[in-house]
């Protein structure tokens, strides 16, 4: 009998874009695939160097949400039969738990039938990563502007907007890894009535300057005072990239996510060479080991192929 391999290919995502925490992301043209199908026996296959060290029995996340969505589906959990590959580096700030959160979800959702539709996805998604930043960009792609709601199991409301023409990013992406986890706990609990205002003021601007495409607002809208201040400390070099990265080409900088990955925004390539030379200054006065990518925005999230074998 003919049975059914669905392969996903998700983007990676930034999340935070500086001023808007747990609200903002933006997927980019950088991938990793799940591969999924019902099998006689569990068997996990992880590929390429990203992926060494994640463990490739049960308790793997792709494992675990998988199976998660057939109990919610009140199905049977069925033997799965995994692939997954990624270009997209781990705990580095670029969505990488949201993008196997979302691969998963949309490979077993397929596979059960499709139960849950794609809202009710992200809604999935969004509670296990605990905000909805990350994977609205790698479920949806372009810029996704989202925020939790009130009551638990909600639809989570998000608006999608177009990457603006031209804008392109070059990350530095530190060899050292830094979990989420370490990185949300050095944040406070509390923050000023100041802090707040400065945020919401900011993080207003740059999603109105991102829809009218007022790249020359960036700069000064990414500015934020809730979590990059906190994570300095955790991240050699980003606090001189962020005080100077403008006077060095780049429309605005800014934490990737949690970090460690540092971003900048440019337009051209004479903009992209001044901002190579100036991180290369900044990250080499740290000793820190890094590497560079450019990369371009995703439009169209996740995408699905149905293979029969
Ligand atoms: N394809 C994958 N398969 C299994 N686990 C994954 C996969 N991708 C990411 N993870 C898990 O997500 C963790 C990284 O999540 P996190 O600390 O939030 O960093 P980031 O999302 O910024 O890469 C990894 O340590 C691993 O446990
Ligand atoms: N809003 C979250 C985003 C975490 O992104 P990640 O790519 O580092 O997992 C945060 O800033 O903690």
């Amino acid at each position: 009998m003919m049975s059914s391999v669905v392969k996903v290919t998700i983007p990676a995502s930034t999340a935070n874009l500086g001023p808007g925490f747990d609200a903002l992301g933006m997927a980019f043209q950088l991938y990793s695939i799940v591969e999924m199908a019902v099998s006689d026996k569990t068997k996990i296959v992880l590929e390429g160097k990203e992926l060494q060290g994640t463990p490739a029995d049960k308790s793997n996340l792709l494992y675990q949400v998988a199976a998660g969505l057939f109990q919610d589906a009140g199905q049977p959990v069925p033997e799965l039969s995994i692939r997954a590959a990624s270009d997209a580096p781990l705990t580095r700030g670029l969505g990488s738990s949201a993008a196997a959160i979302v691969g998963a979800l949309v490979a077993a959702n397929h596979l059960a039938g499709e139960p849950f539709t794609r809202e009710q996805l992200f809604a999935k998604a969004s509670q296990m990563e605990g905000h909805p930043d990350n994977v609205g960009a790698s479920m949806f792609g372009g810029i996704v502007v989202a925020t939790m709601p009130d009551q638990d199991g909600a639809s989570i409301p998000y608006v999608k907007l177009p990457v603006p023409k031209g804008l392109q990013t070059l990350v530095v992406i530190p060899e050292f890894p830094l979990s989420t986890e370490k990185a949300r706990k050095v944040l406070p609990q509390v923050y000023s009535k100041q802090d707040v205002v400065y945020n919401v003021g900011h993080s207003s601007l740059l999603v109105a300057a991102l829809a009218q495409g007022r790249l020359d607002l960036m700069g000064q809208a990414m500015a934020d005072r809730l979590h990059q201040p906190y994570r300095a400390e955790l991240v050699p070099g980003l606090k001189d990239i962020l005080d100077n990265a403008t006077d060095h080409g780049a429309v605005g900088a800014a934490l990737s996510g949690a970090g460690p990955t540092i971003l900048c925004f440019f337009q051209t390539e004479e903009e992209a060479a001044r901002l190579r030379e100036f991180v290369d200054r900044v990250m080499n006065g740290h000793d820190i080991s890094y590497r560079i990518m450019i990369l371009q925005p995703d439009e169209h999230g996740v995408q699905v192929e149905i293979h029969q074998r």
